[in-house]
This record gives C-alpha cells, structure tokens and sequence, in this order.
C-alpha cells in the first residue's frame, strides 16, 4: 500500500502500531489524545488500514514493517501473540533509532519476554513488555477507542535490566489511556492472567459448545438463552485466533488449572449426588461473598466518577427519556455510554456522575419512573 499523505508532519516524533486491530487502534488513539505524534499503521490486512486512516487513528499506512518502525521512536506491537513473537525477529533484523522503546500489548507475557531477552539486550533498543488488561469481544480497527483502557489496568513486564527511567518513557507515551500501570514479573503475569482471564475463557467457549450440541435436538434453545448465559458467554464471541495463540503461549499455567477446575467440578457433582444441599448452598455462598467483594472498575487512582447501569428498551427516543428525566431533577451527568456487551437482550447504559450523592439522586428519581437501575455493571 502507497504512503497516504501526513496530517503530522514527520518532525514530530513518531509511532509505529503493528496490528491495526481493537487494541492497536486504541492505543494509537489515546497516544494521539496527549502527544503531537505521526503514526505510522502496519497491517497485513488493507481494509484495516484504509479504515484507520478515514478514522484518523493514522498518518501513514503500510502493509510491511520495513519502512515504518526503522525511523520510529515508539514501536508498539498489537497482533496475536504468535505474530507478535513474528515481528518481535523480524523488528530486530533491521536497523532501529536508537533509544527507541518496543512494546507489546499481547495477553500473555512470558515466551514474549524471554525472546524479547534474546534479541534486544545487545541494541541500542528497549522492550518492555506490555498488557492492557480491558478489551472487548469485538475485534477490528473499527472497534477502537482512545478511552478503551480507562481506569483499567495495564500490566508491563519490563526485564530486570530495564532502567526505571525506561518504563517511566513508556508510561509517559501511554499516559493518554488514563490507565492503571502495574509492573509484573512476567510469570505472575501469566498466572494472574491465566486465572482472571485465560481460563474463563475456555468456560465460557465450553459451556457454548454444550449449547450448540444440545440445540441440535431443541432448537428453541437458543431463544431461551438469555441474560445469564449471555453474561456468562459473551467473551465466547472473541477472536478465536488470538484466543488459540493465548492457550498455545500459556499452557503450562492453564494446563495444571484446567485439572484444578475439573476436580472443583467433580466436588460439585458429588455433592449433587450426595444430595449435601449444605455443601451446596456454601458453593454458592462462599462464591457470592468473593465476587460481591471484588472491587469495581470505576474506582481507579486516576480521578474516579460514579457510574450508574440503566437497562433500556431499544426503541427511539429511549436515551433522551433516562436523560430527560435527570435533567427534570436538575442533575448533571459527565459521561454516557451505550453499553455492547448485552445489546441482544437490552440496551445498557452507562450514566456517569460526578458526586456519589448525584449518583444516588439519579437512581432514585429513575426508579420512579420505572427503570432498572443498578450500580455495579
Ligand atoms: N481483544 C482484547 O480484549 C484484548 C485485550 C488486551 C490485549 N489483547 C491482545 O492484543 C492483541 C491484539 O488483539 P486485538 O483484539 O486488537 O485483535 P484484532 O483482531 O482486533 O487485531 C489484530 C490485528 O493484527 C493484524 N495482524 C495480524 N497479523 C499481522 C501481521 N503479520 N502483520 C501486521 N498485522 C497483523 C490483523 O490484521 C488485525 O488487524 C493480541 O495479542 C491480544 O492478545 C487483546
Ligand atoms: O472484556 C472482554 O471482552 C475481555 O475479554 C477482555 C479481556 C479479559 O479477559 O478481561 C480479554 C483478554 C485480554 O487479554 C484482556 C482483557
């Protein structure tokens, strides 16, 4: 693909995104949002980098790496973890600005870091391991947004002889992500990730299977899926390729917790079978108690707002109602989203409040009117 013409010019310093996909596209938007920055796209997929470059998320596309990471001051790699690995040799073939700093943003840490070992320790080059730890189920550029990462945590894994000054660098370049950086080892990443991440999403994938199965001899099935399951497998509708390359990078933790999460299952079937409702109803309990106890995501370090959840009907007009009704109380919200993740069922959205006691106003004046309100998402 031919370079576009620059909306920066070349004199600002300058980005290159590898994997111009959801998360590529929104890192390259939140480092737009604080820097004077030319962004150079590389993606294997053309249509991917005609939409970045109509979105603005780009300066520059090109389908191969060689002319874009050489003048680069940031290199940020954002395909699946196998290709990540991929570009990681073929970034490191070629002549590099020196002092510039390579990132990954890829879901499991420990084989990228090791290689990453290998090839940058002897270049005027630093890696630094990287993991946004939001996303979503939905891929592709046109998925982006420079606020994806907000309040979430973003784990780097810098190796050990990465100077601090380094990883503060890339902190700065990301600081538009108003993200949560946590540095790791790479291994506890992998744990922490497997168990958090990795290993849901082998449940939820499962558990559709089973469905799909049964479906076969009851069509109905998929009608009465509803919310629970919906909530339980929404993650199932993910990108099986960097999902593949997940598992393959990260076998030897989800291997012995897969053997963990099969003997928890026969536990629970034997208390079915023992008829133990006791033991049951302390499966649940204890497990309630645990999850109600984890903490949201709004309350971040960064300056944190009150978020309230709305179930909505789709139907027109259905937004200005819930706005309509807070503006008759006289109260401001700083933010609303429409929330993807159960758009089958209902529409979700997301008010934001600046004070707590605004939020708790909103919930009640909504209530009375009807809708169905709640605080955690
Ligand atoms: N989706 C999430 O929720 C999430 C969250 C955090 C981290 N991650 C990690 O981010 C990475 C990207 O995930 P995504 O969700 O953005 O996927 P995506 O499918 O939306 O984007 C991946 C992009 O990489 C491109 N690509 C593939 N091979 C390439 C190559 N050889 N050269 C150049 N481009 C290539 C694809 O064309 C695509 O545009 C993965 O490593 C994943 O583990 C994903
Ligand atoms: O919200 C989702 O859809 C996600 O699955 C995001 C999620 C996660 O499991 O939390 C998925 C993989 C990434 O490595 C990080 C975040």
């Amino acid at each position: 693909m031919a370079n576009d013409t620059s909306e920066h010019p070349r004199g600002y310093p300058k980005a290159a995104v590898i994997g111009l996909g959801l998360i590529g596209g929104s890192v390259a938007l939140s480092i737009r949002a604080r820097h004077q920055v030319h962004i150079s796209g590389i993606d294997v997929h053309e249509a991917s980098l005609r939409m970045a470059k109509a979105l603005e998320i780009i300066d520059e596309a090109h389908t191969s790496i060689e002319e874009s990471v050489q003048d680069a001051d940031i290199i940020i790699i954002a395909t699946p973890v196998s290709k990540t690995m991929e570009m990681m040799d073929e970034i490191a073939r070629l002549p590099l600005k020196a002092g510039v700093i390579i990132t990954d943003v890829g879901s499991t840490k420990g084989t990228v870091m090791k290689k990453s070992e290998c090839l940058f320790r002897e270049k005027e080059a630093t890696f630094i391991g990287g993991h946004p730890m939001a996303g979503s189920h939905k891929s592709g550029v046109q998925g982006s947004r420079g606020d994806l990462f907000e309040n979430a945590f973003y784990c780097l894994t810098p190796g050990e002889e990465v100077d601090g000054a380094e990883v503060e660098r890339l902190k700065r370049w990301l600081t538009g992500t108003n993200a949560r950086f946590i540095e790791l080892d790479p291994n506890l990443h992998d744990l922490l990730a497997g168990s958090v991440s990795h290993l849901p999403h082998i449940v939820a994938a499962s558990l559709v299977h089973q469905l799909a199965e049964l479906q076969q001899h009851h069509p109905v099935l998929g009608d009465l899926a509803a919310g629970g399951f919906k909530d339980i497998t929404r993650i199932a509708s993910a990108n099986p390729i960097m999902w593949r390359d997940i598992l393959v990078h990260n076998r030897h933790v989800l291997l012995p917790m897969m053997e963990r999460w099969q003997s928890d299952m026969q536990t629970i079937q034997s208390l079915i079978e023992e008829g133990d409702d006791t033991g049951l109803q302390r499966f649940f309990s204890e497990a309630k108690q645990y999850r109600d106890g984890l903490p949201s995501k709004k309350k971040g370090a960064i300056p944190s707002f009150y978020d309230l959840f709305v179930d909505v009907s789709d139907h027109p007009g259905v937004i200005s109602e819930v706005t309509g009704v807070l503006a008759d109380h006289g109260i401001s919200i700083t933010n609303i989203r429409i929330m993807e993740a159960r758009e089958d069922i209902t529409g979700v959205l997301r008010l934001s409040f600046r004070k707590e006691a605004d939020r708790q106003k909103g919930m009640d004046c909504l209530e009375a009117e009807q809708f169905s309100v709640y605080i955690s998402e």
